[in-house]
């Protein structure tokens, strides 16, 4: 049996030095995870000097030290309103990425209020997140996702299964993906892989954790696959119809770019929580 302070007191050392920069929040919710108890039940223990038996959480926290995803050693990400699975073989959802999906609730909402029922489509889905956070949060849409990577696929299907059975989830490529809905869809939203060739993430979580193919956009600037995303949104929108694509910071303007010549109208940047410019929207001409 230990005592909780002490517990978390070493964890939170032992993640520093290992060169976690959320030490004790990563120390807390590994502990909460082991003991299957809500993460602010431990301040309560805490209180009362309580000692617990740890269980797996010295395990978890050696992996964690060799800087194992924290989503994938409690096989859980929050995204939203939403808790979603993940583990190896699936981009792990990103604070960023809700800003993201925002903007397309936004304009499913807005499509709502004028009596319609929109039709999303979420290109490059992952683990489902931005199609599950737009079915959920706009019952009126009929989404749609699609994701290339069969393993990704597989978390997604397990994420739609338990979240939204509903939405209409293929396997394949979004440059080619639903040709049923050509000229029908009023929403794409997409984070896709967009990191340039060259450009190895610095941390250990994504190089070694995050699939390739969820992070190289290919082509000499990484914007092969967003170029493919926004000709498929080209194809897919009705007229006026939104579309949103996430990006990194220092491509906002060949992202802009992206949007050039009279498909397009209304270009705009957006900025994450940050303020750094993250995401960019149009509307089909
Ligand atoms: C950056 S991850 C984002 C996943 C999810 N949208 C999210 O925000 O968490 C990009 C995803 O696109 C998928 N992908 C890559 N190329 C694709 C393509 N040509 N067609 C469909 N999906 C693709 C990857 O497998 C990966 O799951």
């Amino acid at each position: 049996m230990s005592d909780v302070r002490a517990l978390l007191r070493e964890a939170e050392q032992r993640l520093a030095t290992a060169g976690v920069a959320s030490a004790r929040a990563d120390a807390e919710v590994l502990l909460a995870h082991a003991l299957g108890v809500e993460r602010s039940r431990l301040a309560v223990l805490v209180a009362l000097r309580e000692d617990v038996e740890p269980g797996t959480f010295w395990g978890l926290l050696a992996e964690r030290e060799q800087r194992v995803p924290l989503q994938h050693l409690t096989g859980r990400a929050g995204f939203r309103a939403l808790e979603l699975h993940v583990g190896p073989g699936v981009f792990v959802p990103r604070p960023e990425t809700e800003t993201v999906a925002q903007l397309a609730v936004d304009e499913a909402q807005r499509l709502v209020a004028a009596g319609r029922f929109p039709t999303v489509v979420d290109l490059c889905t992952g683990s489902g997140a931005i199609a599950l956070a737009v079915a959920t949060e706009v019952p009126r849409a009929a989404v749609h996702a699609v994701e290339l990577d069969p393993m990704a696929h597989a978390w997604a299907r397990r994420n739609v299964d338990a979240i939204a059975p509903r939405v209409d989830l293929r396997e394949g490529d979004a440059g080619t993906a639903f040709a049923d809905l050509d000229g029908r869809v009023d929403v794409v939203v997409s984070n896709p892989p967009y990191v340039p060739p060259g450009a190895v993430p610095l941390d250990p979580e994504v190089a070694l954790h995050d699939p390739e193919v969820a992070l190289y956009g290919l082509g000499d600037d990484g914007l092969l696959v967003p170029r493919r995303v926004v000709a498929a949104a080209a194809r897919l929108l009705v007229p006026g119809g939104y579309v949103v694509v996430e990006h990194a910071e220092v491509q906002e303007r060949s992202a802009r770019a992206l949007f050039a010549g009279p498909a397009w109208t209304g270009v705009e940047s957006h900025r994450d929580l940050t303020g750094r410019p993250r995401s960019t929207s149009a509307r089909r001409a």
